[in-house]
């Protein structure tokens, strides 16, 4: 995929929404878009292992896991899956684990940091609600754009895919 967020800025200005977390990215695929999926959860990683268990064609999964560091929410079972199951990235509110395997896969994975404890499996959360997070409102069906700058989001597809 052919684009960079600082080109996007400068092209399509005040449309783009940019996100002020500072994420590290833990996935080998370190430039990725596609429309928007979204969680929140808090501690629970159901959903997130359930939607990244079903077709992903091309999307990102938008975790709000409320900036929590005390569980992860994704490592490289549930990252292989959204590989498999052709999903382009996910972006976490949160943590992740597995970190020496999640930077092999051709995934675009990013999260605030790592810890080896996992979450709950309950489901507990919600699906497809606007989440926020770094100052930016991320909604379900928007288009997010990704690299190693940052993330930003559009209402529409600006690459017309
Ligand atoms: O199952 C989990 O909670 C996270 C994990 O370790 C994996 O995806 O392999």
């Amino acid at each position: 995929m052919d684009f960079a967020t600082a080109d996007l800025i400068d092209d399509f200005g005040d449309e783009l929404r940019s996100c002020e977390t500072q994420f590290r990215q833990y996935g080998a695929r370190t430039r990725f878009a596609g429309q928007v999926v979204t969680v929140r959860c808090d501690r629970d990683n159901g959903l997130v292992k359930k939607l990244l268990n079903s077709p992903g064609e091309g999307r990102v999964l938008v975790v709000d896991g409320g900036g929590s560091l005390a569980s992860a929410l994704m490592g490289d079972m549930i990252g292989a899956a959204a590989v498999a199951n052709g999903w382009s990235g996910v972006v976490i509110n949160g943590a992740v684990r597995d970190v020496v395997e999640l930077a092999g896969l051709d995934l675009g994975a990013k999260a605030l940091g790592s810890n080896p404890r996992k979450s709950a499996k309950d489901g507990a959360g919600e699906v497809d609600v606007p989440v926020a997070f770094g100052g930016v409102e991320f909604r379900p069906g928007d288009w997010l754009y990704s690299d190693e700058d940052g993330i930003v989001v559009a209402d529409r597809d600006l690459l017309g895919a």
